[in-house]
């Protein structure tokens, strides 16, 4: 069985302040997290060695950085590489989000040297895929998604799987409060799982983690987690409060 996922995409919040602030304030929910349920918090770039500082305290949550460029090092002014995340204890990295796609232009092609060069570095890469309204409206949601994994995937080898996770993040529930129904996302997991099955042998598919994303809170956790593809969420807003963040987790910890 696949453990949950609950990832905190914190975006441009978070300075080193709010940083200990917020996860001092998770460690006081809980220094562990439960079995079958793993934790992940991605913060800025510049928060993420006061995040591996207080992480050491909370078992079972790792840590993730937001963004990386796929060359080892040089003239690439305000970039971060593999090499600087592992060496601040990032485990994860967060690929291919729609903000990044639609405001910093990053392509299939962008995303998927990212993610060839964080596997080859050991990262475990977190690559987000996800249809805008009009998208849906037209009925091309599923040819859209296809191709965004299909993109992502080419030439990363079925040993790499495990450090593989893709987040289903439809674009027009992404800090909107308009969810996609439980009934939508569990559609679109199975869909990438299938996807999934035709790029890795069906043993490491099925171990893949398929996380949703968009206004995942805790009024909706349960029954968008119910869903037998829903792996766990990849969480915004609602993972910037430790209260939200931590009642999630719980949520999880109590379909396992
Ligand atoms: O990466 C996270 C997603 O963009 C979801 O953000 P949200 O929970 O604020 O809608």
């Amino acid at each position: 069985m696949r453990n949950f996922l609950i990832a905190g995409n914190w975006k441009m919040n978070c300075g080193i302040s709010a940083t200990n602030k917020l996860l001092n304030g998770i460690k006081e929910i809980t220094t562990s997290l439960p079995d079958g349920v793993d934790g992940l918090v991605c913060p800025p770039s510049i928060s993420l060695q006061t995040a591996a500082d207080v992480l050491e305290d909370i078992e079972g949550m790792t840590l993730g950085a937001q963004n990386v460029h796929f060359e080892d090092n040089g003239a690439y002014t305000g970039e971060i590489s593999t090499q600087m995340l592992n060496e601040v204890g990032s485990e994860y990295v967060i690929l291919g989000h729609s903000e990044r796609r639609e405001y910093f232009g990053e392509t299939d092609k962008i995303v998927n040297a990212k993610v060839l060069k964080s596997l080859e570095d050991g990262l475990k890469t977190v690559i987000c895929v996800g249809e805008s309204l009009k998208e849906r409206k037209a009925d091309e949601h599923k040819l859209r998604v296809r191709k965004q994994v299909q993109a992502a995937l080419t030439g990363v080898e079925d040993g790499d799987a495990t450090n593989v996770v893709i987040a289903y993040e439809p674009i027009w529930a992404i800090g909107t409060g308009e969810t996609a129904t439980p009934d939508q996302a569990q559609e679109m997991h199975k869909m990438i799982r299938s996807v999934l099955e035709g790029v890795f042998n069906q043993e490491s598919a099925s171990k893949i983690q398929i996380l949703y994303g968009g206004s995942m809170k805790p009024h909706n956790a349960e029954e968008l987690l119910q869903q037998p593809d829903v792996d766990g969420g990849l969480i915004g807003g609602a993972s910037l409060k430790a209260d939200s963040f931590t009642e999630i987790i719980d949520i999880a910890k109590q379909l396992v």
